[in-house]
């Protein structure tokens, strides 16, 4: 199967640069009109797949605000991601999941076997056990075509205390997660599959981003404060392998269609400029 940075390149080419959130907070539920239960999300989650799913690169369901309604909401999860994928949209599951390595083989099965109801193309994870410990995971991916988002410098003010720590070689715990995910990467064309997570908020990462020949994916613009322009900031010159995200900044234009699509055209608009720039 062609590998997920392959896909992921020619959706960004064909599409433009931009991932969408599927995030249904129960205060964009009630600024829906929709109701904080199990046919609330069901109905906000299908107007975004109808909106967007024909359009944007790549679509982000959040899976926390669907695990919240137990097994029917993992339901309502399952049927959009279908959904998704029948729209031609890559769907990155956002579930930053990370443990030992035996536990991760499960979590590695649930997301990227394509036997499984919630098979996906790319899922985010958690490398603060250990890059290593996430190798089931590299290794299916690579084995179906699938993609990993691993954890380097979140876009919440608590992270930094934590991945800006250095270690006893000098380089902050966010070099170490970057330097092991562009090995994986090495050699791999037009883009590896396995990416990184760097909040658009960060500002100066002092990190070498260089070397990662795989997608930067860039939450926190938006509802979170950070704007197109502080991509050129934070990124320099790796800029041309950011995936621009946002959730409640387009989402908060529904529920109407036009006005979803509209968003999500001045993202794409705004970040364009940007990487374009580069
Ligand atoms: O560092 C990170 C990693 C993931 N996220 C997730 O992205 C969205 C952001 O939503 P907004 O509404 O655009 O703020 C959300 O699902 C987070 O869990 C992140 O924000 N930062």
């Amino acid at each position: 199967m062609e590998s997920f940075g392959a896909r992921l390149h020619r959706a960004v080419s064909e599409r433009g640069p931009l991932c969408v959130g599927i995030d249904p907070h129960p205060a964009l539920l009630a600024r829906w009109g929709l109701t904080d239960d199990v046919d609330g999300l069901s109905r906000f989650a299908r107007t975004v797949v109808d909106a967007l799913g024909d359009r944007v690169a790549v679509v982000k369901p959040q899976s926390a605000f669907f695990e919240r309604f137990g097994s029917q909401g993992v339901a309502v999860l399952e049927s959009t991601i279908r959904q998704l994928r029948d729209y031609g949209s890559l769907v990155l599951l956002d579930v930053k999941r990370g443990d030992i390595g035996s536990t991760v083989r499960a979590y590695a099965s649930a997301y990227l076997d394509p036997s499984s109801s919630m098979y996906v193309d790319a899922v985010t994870a958690s490398p603060f056990l250990g890059v290593g410990s996430l190798d089931p995971m590299f290794e299916l991916a690579a084995e179906h075509g699938g993609g990993v988002f691993v954890l380097a410098l979140t876009s919440n003010p608590e992270g930094a205390s934590v991945q800006r720590a250095r270690g006893a070689d000098g380089r902050t715990v966010a070099q170490t997660v970057i330097d092991e995910i562009s090995q994986l990467n090495a050699g791999a064309e037009p883009l590896g599959s396995f990416g990184l997570v760097v909040g658009a908020t960060v500002g100066e990462t002092g990190c070498d981003l260089s070397a990662v020949n795989g997608p930067l994916l860039a939450p926190g613009l938006g509802a979170q404060g950070a704007t197109a322009a502080d991509l050129r900031v934070v990124f320099g010159s790796a800029l041309p392998a950011v995936l621009p995200s946002y959730s409640r900044e387009v989402l908060g234009a529904g529920p109407d269609p036009e006005a979803l699509r509209a968003a999500a055209e001045r993202a794409v608009a705004d970040c364009r400029a940007v990487l374009a720039s580069s």
